[in-house]
């Protein structure tokens, strides 16, 4: 306590490294134009498939960048692990982690989140009262279904949720759709739009009021969001 109270103030104190989250998936190729212009560049490593490092050095000194699973830079974020990062607006709504604020839309990584059934089935969930449903997104799942009266039985599946139905698991699916040639191409179809998706800049609440840098990132990706809005 009495060496901290005897530190000088000094104005070239070396400041902390901030963390960047990024999911390491399809959102990542898009997700890069948009750093870089922001100022914010990986080191050569980062783009080397056989590198088996998870941290990167960035061309701030004062940043590093790590690449995680899509759900899990949500949770680096909310606990204040790392700083800023981008995620898609599904994975927001599915945590709603008090801690964790979403500034920016960055239109990238556009998709929806969607019911979709058996195609010769299609529609017969309506009528249900209890639903069994594959899904990666048991909240928006089980919220989305009580909005309709209907008790959501969530079967957690973290990939290939269009097997589920024509395997007896569940009677429907609730997935990301882009294209649609998934659910096509595994005999199901799309019966219900629940929420419409892109990615986002995401920030820890406390690091936003605490780091000048933060906000100063925040406000170089809404610059260039706005300037490409404009274009
Ligand atoms: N067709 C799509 N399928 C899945 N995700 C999509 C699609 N289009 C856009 N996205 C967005 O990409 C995000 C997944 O990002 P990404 O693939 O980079 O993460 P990931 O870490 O590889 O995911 P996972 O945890 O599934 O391995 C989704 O949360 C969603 O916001
Ligand atoms: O409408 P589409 O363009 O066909 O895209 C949708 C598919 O993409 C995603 O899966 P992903 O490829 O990320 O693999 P996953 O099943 O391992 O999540 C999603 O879960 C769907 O299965």
């Amino acid at each position: 306590m009495l060496f901290a109270r005897s530190l000088p103030i000094c104005a070239a104190m070396p400041q902390s490294q901030l963390t960047f989250a990024v999911p390491k998936g399809r959102i990542l190729e898009e997700a890069l134009p948009v750093m870089a212009r922001a100022g914010v560049v990986p080191e050569d490593g980062f783009h080397d498939k056989s590198n088996r490092a998870l941290s990167f050095a960035t061309s701030r000194e004062d940043m590093r960048m790590i690449r995680v699973r899509a759900f899990d830079v949500a949770t680096f974020v909310a606990h204040g692990a790392a700083q800023l990062g981008i995620v898609g607006s599904d994975v927001i709504e599915e945590f709603d982690y008090s801690d964790l604020y979403a500034p920016v839309d960055l239109d990238i990584g556009h998709c929806h989140l969607a019911v979709a059934e058996p195609a010769e089935s299609a529609g017969a969930i309506g009528s249900a009262s209890h639903l069994r449903v594959a899904t990666k997104y048991p909240n928006l799942t089980r919220r989305h279904f009580e909005r309709m009266g209907i008790q959501a039985e969530c079967v957690k599946l973290n990939g290939a949720m269009e097997l589920a139905p024509s395997l007896g698991l569940a009677g429907c699916i609730v997935d990301l759709v882009s294209t649609g040639r998934t659910l096509k191409e595994n005999g199901l179809v799309e019966t219900s739009r629940i929420l419409d998706i892109s990615a986002r800049l995401i920030v820890n609440r406390a690091a936003l009021k605490t780091d000048s840098r933060v906000a100063e990132l925040v406000e170089a990706f809404r610059a260039d969001a706005d300037n490409r809005k404009a274009a």
